[in-house]
């Protein structure tokens, strides 16, 4: 066996497919026949790094035994955003399964993003137990709701503005505008070809937005002013509609398409999924249990490396004026990559310095928080608390110490991954 990691170049067009079909397949999904769609779906690679493992013993040499695509981003993290390299399409052949090469590929991408400047790198994952080792943690969760329109009356008075039905390609001009102006934490980019199959410009449907036509509505403030748009489709049960995307810029906007989708006449079931909590919409409803949370499921795992950096671009709570706004972490990092001991300083407005002050002492010292690289890239955006992870026994210290991390860290949304990658 000789196995060779090779970067493809976007013009090696059969290349590309066969690495496509290699991606399919480690996915246990179809594979693509029809020539228009190869070619679409090798714009959704454009900006992309695409790298294969190739075997040259093996009976099919130009088919990679290995994938891996990854594009840099900018992930929103409290109070800023931060450079970010996504990884996608990890897979090994069965045939080459168990012998390192998504571990040699998952290093690759891993050194790739600090010698690009990254700070942090980031992923969905298709089983729990795979990326712990390379220091990835889950930090942001999404939910499946239910909705029974039988039972919804709203509390309140109806929105002020109006819901407009659309051709999900006429939102081209102004849903990339509404999605940046309502970026929130866990939010990544939303690149050229993400629009282009979510508002139905071309044929494939890459991101979970399921294979029904879509259908889109759009609403209007009083002023006449577009401030929220979603786009959702009939479900496989005739009467059910399955919404894949709701983008609102204020809380008035995300009620008046909650309204809306849960009271279109004949349906008998509608479904939010990939959504994130729906507390706020919940207290709306005269019956609160006509929503019905089904599935929860961790969804952007991070991986830290650049501590210095992400910790320096994000705000944090700041306590009350007796509690210490100085912190001593002691961060491990069996890769090597990131770790060491870091003096954590924020000031009165939640703006923070972290600076590395050496590796990791051996003797564990009073005044400092102990974790691993996995848990500080699960709680950076907010998501998990300090707390819970040392119920867990997975960050340690002094009660004191781990209580202030805890509420430095506390955020007041839950962050959310909007765009699926
Ligand atoms: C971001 C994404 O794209 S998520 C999608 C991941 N891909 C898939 O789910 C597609 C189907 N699965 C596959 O293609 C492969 O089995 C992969 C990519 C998960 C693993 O590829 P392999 O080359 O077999 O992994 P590799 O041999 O490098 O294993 C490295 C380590 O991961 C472990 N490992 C590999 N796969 C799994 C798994 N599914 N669950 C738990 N551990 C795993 C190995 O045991 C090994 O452990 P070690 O560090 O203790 O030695």
């Amino acid at each position: 066996m000789n196995l060779r990691t090779v970067e493809l170049d976007h013009t090696d067009h059969a290349a590309l497919d066969l690495w496509w079909g290699a991606a399919s397949r480690g996915f246990l999904s179809k594979p693509e026949t029809d020539v228009a769609v190869r070619t679409e779906r090798r714009q959704l690679l454009v900006g992309s790094s695409i790298l294969g493992v190739y075997d040259d013993t093996a009976a099919e040499p130009l088919v990679p035994v290995g994938t891996l695509g990854s594009f840099p981003t900018a992930l929103s993290i409290p109070g800023g955003t931060v450079r970010a390299l996504a990884i996608t399409e990890v897979t090994v052949s069965t045939s080459h399964e168990r012998r390192g090469i998504a571990r040699s590929l998952m290093e690759n991408r891993l050194h790739h993003a600090q010698a690009t400047g990254a700070a942090v790198v980031a992923l969905t994952a298709s089983e729990a137990t795979i990326y712990g080792r390379y220091g990835f943690a889950p930090a942001t969760w999404e939910f499946t709701h239910e909705v029974d329109p039988k039972r919804v009356a709203w509390r309140g008075a109806a929105p002020t503005g109006r819901v407009h039905t659309l051709d999900p390609r006429s939102l081209a001009t102004v849903a990339p505008g509404l999605f940046e102006r309502s970026r929130g934490t866990g939010d990544i980019d939303r690149g050229v070809a993400w629009w282009k199959q979510a508002l139905r410009e071309v044929t494939i449907r890459h991101f979970s937005h399921g294979e029904g036509d879509t259908l889109a509505i759009r609403y209007d403030d009083a002023d006449g002013e577009p401030q929220g748009y979603a786009l959702y489709r009939v479900g496989e049960e005739w009467g059910t509609i399955v919404v894949d995307d709701l983008v609102a810029t204020t809380p008035e906007a995300r009620y008046a398409l909650w309204r809306h989708l849960t009271g279109i006449s004949l349906t008998t079931k509608v479904t939010f999924h990939q959504a994130p909590t729906v507390e706020a919409i919940q207290w709306r409803l005269v019956d609160r249990r006509a929503v019905k949370t089904t599935a929860r499921a961790d969804s952007l795992w991070l991986r830290i490396v650049d501590v210095p950096t992400v910790l320096g671009a994000r705000r944090f709570t700041v306590p009350g004026a007796s509690d210490p706004r100085e912190h001593l972490l002691d961060v491990d990092d069996t890769l090597g990559l990131a770790g060491g001991r870091f003096e954590l300083r924020i000031d009165e407005h939640g703006a923070a310095v972290a600076e590395r002050l050496g590796d990791v002492p051996e003797s564990a010292d009073d005044d400092a928080v102990r974790l691993t690289i996995n848990e500080l890239s699960a709680v950076l955006l907010g998501g998990p608390r300090v707390s819970a992870l040392a119920e867990a026994g997975l960050i340690t210290g002094s009660w004191e110490a781990v209580r202030a991390l805890d509420l430095a860290f506390a955020t007041e949304q839950a962050p959310f991954l909007r765009t699926h990658f």
